[in-house]
């Protein structure tokens, strides 16, 4: 593995069924890439059907494991599971507050209460001890009930309920709450072509939401345990929350999936942990992810709209001479963008690779021509002749996205390259969808938006996604994060471009 594993404390109770507690936490910290290590606050006696009993060591002993492990190891991140007493709440609250001075371990809690089969798990004055350890916590994981409890409020019915909650809590406690919809009434489990959403909330709303499939499955025993033990792990792998929830999710969803494939117990079994392990995948990081890439630039993408030059095209309000200096910028742009296309051909490992770049750069020069033939038009109904191709000078705008490109030409990778020129197939097929929607017969520029769409420029952005979407895959870190820079710095370049004014 190329960064350094992480190592995850678990602090929780012991489920000897295997399917939650600590457990479920090392199953889901290995999972997900993680080192796992676990100090115990209870032993229950469980299994799929519930819990039939509870021993709990002395508070001092919780402490004494914690100090044990911190006296030797470095703790990237701390999950807190099954608390069950006051004692037990305050022993761990001053461990932590000792730990969190300067830049402690992160922190997730999951504030569990009652287990998935109804048993509760905490006593009734343990709740304000609760409320109280949230201060020492980074993320908080409540299901809909013990949202409830904590706020002193009834459960959300709703998910815009559990919202509103989640962000009261996370206003009143400052931090984020992981609002789960596990709970969600008129969502029984087992229900097929339901969804179920998870969301963070900060003190001002919605950071990131996820609405994914419900599982059409029974075996649910431990989701909280494993998701909150997921998230300590990929937090501190990736760094951010947002990309923590979006890994963790879908390795949740896709251990419930392979939930069925186990024969544990005969009540709510768990879920298949370590199943994507088996299969010989991971967890797929985020970061690598292009749909990720995208919502990256989602207010670029919106900025773009906005762009004087992209309205005015759009409603036809766009001056003769200010579309004219468009096509000769582009005209230049091409010419140059169709070389740095090639250089994609020059690098492609495969035929197929090879043949779609080359495709790509000759289609370029087509358009090019294109283009060319359109200044000559207009430049004709005036009586001129425009300057030739190689004769108009490159506004400053056109001259650095293509010192961008032809920097990512001369010293990038293959990977790199792709990520470069991604954009300029990704956006330009993005806006003149919307474009070419707004055509009308009567538009003063309706060729030229008609050119705009077309499903072989459609497909061939398709083929530039999954091109560079493996190679984004296949990527160490430091080239992966090469192939974002690349890519993000082509995405504002474009949006300069439509941005530029004539001089
Ligand atoms: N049937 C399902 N399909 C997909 N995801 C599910 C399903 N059931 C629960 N989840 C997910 O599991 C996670 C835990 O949610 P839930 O609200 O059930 O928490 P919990 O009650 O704390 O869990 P536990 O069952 O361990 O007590 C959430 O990400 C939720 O979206
Ligand atoms: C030990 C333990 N911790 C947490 C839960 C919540 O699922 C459980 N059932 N058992």
């Amino acid at each position: 593995m190329p960064e350094t594993t992480p190592n995850i404390l678990s602090i929780a109770g012991s489920d000897p069924s295997g399917g939650a507690g600590i457990q479920a936490d090392l199953k889901s910290i290995a999972a997900c890439g993680g080192y796992g290590m676990a100090a115990l606050t209870a032993l229950t006696a469980q299994n799929t059907h519930g819990v039939t009993g509870v021993h709990l060591p002395p508070a001092d002993f919780v402490t004494a494991q914690l100090d044990a492990v911190a006296a030797d190891v470095r703790v990237d991140a701390v999950k807190i599971g099954m608390l069950a007493n006051v004692e037990t709440i305050e022993a761990v609250g001053a461990w932590l507050a000792a730990q969190r001075t300067g830049s402690g371990p992160a922190v997730v809690l999951d504030p569990v209460m009652v287990a998935t089969s109804g048993d509760r798990l905490t006593d009734d004055d343990a709740v304000a001890a609760l409320r109280y350890l949230l201060s020492h916590a980074d993320l908080v994981t409540p299901n809909l009930p013990e949202l409830a409890v904590l706020l002193d409020t009834e459960p959300a019915a709703t998910w815009a309920d559990a919202l509103e909650q989640a962000q009261r809590l996370a206003t009143q406690a400052d931090l984020l709450v992981l609002a789960k919809g596990g709970h969600l009434a008129g969502h029984d489990d087992g229900a097929a072509g339901g969804r179920c959403p998870d969301a963070l909330v900060g003190p001002d709303g919605v950071v990131l939401e996820l609405d994914d499939e419900r599982v059409a499955t029974t075996n649910t025993h431990g989701t909280g345990c494993s998701l909150s033990s997921a998230m300590a792990t990929l937090y501190a792998r990736f760094g951010d929350w947002p990309t923590a929830l979006r890994a963790a999710k879908g390795w949740l969803t896709q251990a419930l999936r392979d939930a069925d494939s186990l024969d544990v117990g005969t009540g709510h079994g768990p879920v298949n942990h370590l199943g994507q392990l088996w299969d010989g995948r991971s967890v797929p990081d985020p970061r690598a992810d292009l749909a990720h890439w995208w919502e990256l630039i989602g207010d670029l993408r919106a900025r773009i709209d906005g762009v004087w030059f992209v309205k005015e095209l759009a409603d036809g309000s766009l001056a003769r001479a200010d579309f004219e200096h468009y096509l000769a910028q582009d005209s230049i742009y091409l010419r140059t963008y169709s070389k740095v296309l090639s250089k994609a051909a020059q690098l492609a490992p495969t035929l197929a690779e090879q043949q779609f770049w080359a495709k790509s750069a000759s289609e370029c020069l087509e358009m090019e021509l294109g283009l060319h033939e359109a200044r000559l038009a207009e430049a004709e109904a005036r009586g001129e002749t425009p300057a030739g191709p190689d004769g108009a000078p490159a506004s400053p705008e056109t001259r650095s996205y293509l010192n961008h490109l032809l920097s990512a030409a001369a010293v990038g990778s293959y990977p790199v390259v792709a990520a470069a020129v991604l954009p300029c197939y990704w956006l330009y097929q993005d806006i003149g969808t919307r474009l070419a929607a707004a055509n009308r017969p009567d538009h003063p520029y309706a060729d030229w938006l008609g050119l705009y769409s077309s499903p072989e420029f459609d497909a061939a952005t398709r083929q530039a996604i999954d091109i560079t979407q493996r190679l984004a895959r296949q990527a160490p870190p430091a080239e992966r994060e090469a192939m974002l820079d690349a890519y993000l710095e082509s995405s504002r370049q474009e949006m300069d471009f439509f941005a530029q004014r004539r001089p």
